[in-house]
């Protein structure tokens, strides 16, 4: 699914306007009855709402949906909010819709001091401002917002296409903004819901379809999209009848040290649960029983060190060295000895690969940043954002981390995908793709670990980079989707990941 802009989202209004062809008030009317909709499903009438309009667009859904409400026998009030002497031309035209039917209905709030008393256990809509929004709230609004989210902890406060005070492309982190329970947004994702800074502003998230010109949503070019079910199904390869091991690459995964042999096994195992030819698995001496006994489907072969790893790079059975492997991935446990990183310096020379990078391999990096353009082009780097902020610094809010985070992937050519709810990942060619799958039931130590064996996997069996990252998180957001279901979030594991992986790929 793409992400369209403010911008983008008032050109697809015009467009649908104009080749529909539907008048602008006539797809207010759509919007306001989808979210209408949406509120008869989950609402029962005996709760009263109070819908917050605005002088905008955002006010006249506000005002069409008290008139749907109450055409439903619903109780609603509209408490129009006089934040500008200007109003919209749709919002004036629904104000005297409903003064028509119900006169009763409106209220008018010029203050603070004006805001009605709500009885206890009533829905608040916000509809004050959506994606017209041009700057931070002040003066009297901004006491307005800091108000509704007192009454947020007591109500239901639902939002209409954006939470008032939120900037759909820009970051408004240090701004006035509704704490909504709900979002009920039109047509498309805002850049702003996939964000960390605004994961207490949105709540649930839906994304309401109404209707706007097809040709204006596939034709139009955007940077940022949303992972979904379709795109996977475009991308996955389902498994040749005359496929024999050698078809589905031999991959190397250079991880584990003394107390953390834990990762690389979490890491072998999801690179053979998703699918990979043949795995060898490069550890220190201490780690060879645990691999060979909780990974039997994997090759093990130990490095002179007993506790930690120092020649990795000679890694290589045979006389063919590196070259065998199809794809390298290296770091979880690894830990950062100076033996390592000189060892890590040296497989960067001698393995051109596409590779995967994660956890102490980018510490190491972060340490020795000389190293960072020695990686091959188009290998995929999985930091969470405490490791990102190691290698590439902080950055004064998240839309600034995102723009920090593309124009790396850009300039070093690289894959960097950004861990967390809605893992971002960004493409050398700019784009930056977010991951749709995933519960905070993976917030557990050793999901990043099952993550890059996926990634390695799938890299070795000729998946192209790009579509090794989609169909890698997608995937491994969707097992351990599966797994909360299965046994919740708070009981699941890494573990629970792997063992779910086999029904997520039954999904796609
Ligand atoms: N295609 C779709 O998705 C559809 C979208 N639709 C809906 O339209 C909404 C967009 O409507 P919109 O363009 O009228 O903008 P909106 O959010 O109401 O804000 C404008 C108001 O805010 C004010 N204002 C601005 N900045 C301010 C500030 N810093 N501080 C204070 N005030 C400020 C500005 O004041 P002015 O500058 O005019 O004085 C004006 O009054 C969209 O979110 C969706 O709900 C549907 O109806 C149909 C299909
Ligand atoms: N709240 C969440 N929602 C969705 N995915 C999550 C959430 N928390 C963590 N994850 C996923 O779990 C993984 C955690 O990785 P990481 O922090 O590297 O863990 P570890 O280092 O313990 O292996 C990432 O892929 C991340 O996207
Ligand atoms: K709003």
């Amino acid at each position: 699914m793409k992400i369209f802009t403010a911008t983008q989202i008032r050109e697809a209004d015009a467009y649908t306007i104009q080749h529909e062809p539907i008048s602008s008030l006539q797809l207010m009317e759509r919007a306001a009855t989808a979210c209408a909709q949406w509120l008869f499903r989950h609402f029962d009438a005996r709760k009263p709402f109070y819908i917050f309009c605005g002088m905008g667009n955002n006010g006249g859904d506000g005002l069409a949906i008290t008139r749907l409400l109450l055409n439903n026998g619903y109780k609603a009030t509209a408490c129009i909010v006089h934040h500008s002497n200007k109003a919209s031309a749709d919002h004036t035209a629904n104000r005297q819709l409903l003064e028509q039917q119900y006169p009763q209905s409106i209220y008018d709030v010029a203050a603070v001091a004006d805001l009605p008393t709500l009885p206890p256990k009533s829905i608040i809509i916000d509809a004050i401002f959506g994606t017209g929004l041009r700057s931070a709230i002040e003066g009297w609004m901004a006491g307005l917002i800091h108000q509704l989210n007192d009454l947020q902890t007591r109500h239901t406060l639902v939002a209409i296409d954006l939470p008032s005070g939120m900037l759909a492309d820009a970051s408004s982190a240090h701004m006035p903004v509704v704490h909504a329970s709900i979002t009920l947004s039109f047509e498309v994702y805002k850049l702003a819901f996939l964000l960390p800074e605004n994961a207490a502003r949105t709540g649930q998230v839906h994304i309401l379809p109404i209707g706007l010109h097809p040709d204006y949503l596939t034709q139009t070019p955007t940077r940022f999209h949303v992972t979904d079910a379709h795109m996977m199904r475009t991308i996955y390869q389902p498994r040749q009848p005359f496929a024999h091991k050698g078809t589905y690459g031999h991959a190397l995964l250079v991880a584990g040290s003394y107390g953390k042999m834990g990762a690389a096994v979490l890491s072998a195992k999801a690179c053979l649960h998703a699918g990979v030819g043949l795995l060898t698995c490069h550890v220190p001496q201490c780690g060879y029983q645990i691999i060979q006994i909780s990974a039997p489907s994997a090759m093990c072969v130990t490095d002179i060190q007993e506790t930690y790893s120092s020649h990795f790079h000679e890694s290589a059975p045979q006389t063919r060295g590196l070259q065998q492997y199809k794809t390298i991935g290296i770091g979880p446990g690894l830990g950062t000895a100076t033996g390592t990183a000189k060892a890590l310096e040296q497989l960067l020379e001698q393995y051109r690969q596409p590779m995967v990078l994660d956890a102490d391999a980018l510490n190491i990096i972060s340490e020795y940043p000389f190293l960072l353009p020695r990686i091959p082009h188009g290998s995929l780097l999985t930091p969470h954002p405490k490791e990102f902020e190691r290698i590439f610094g902080s950055s004064d809010n998240d839309f600034a981390r995102l723009e920090l985070l593309s124009r790396q992937a850009v300039s070093l050519q690289l894959y960097i995908l950004l861990k967390g709810r809605f893992t971002a990942m960004a493409c050398p060619d700019g784009a930056v793709y977010f991951n749709s799958t995933g519960n905070p039931g993976m917030a557990t130590g050793g999901s990043g670990d099952v993550l890059t064996g996926i990634l390695t996997s799938l890299l070795a069996q000729g998946y192209a980079p790009k579509a090794a990252i989609l169909l890698g998180t997608y995937l491994h957001g969707l097992a351990g989707d599966i797994a909360a279901a299965r046994m919740s979030q708070e009981a699941m594991t890494a573990e629970s990941i792997i063992d779910c992986l086999g029904p997520a790929f039954l999904q796609l």
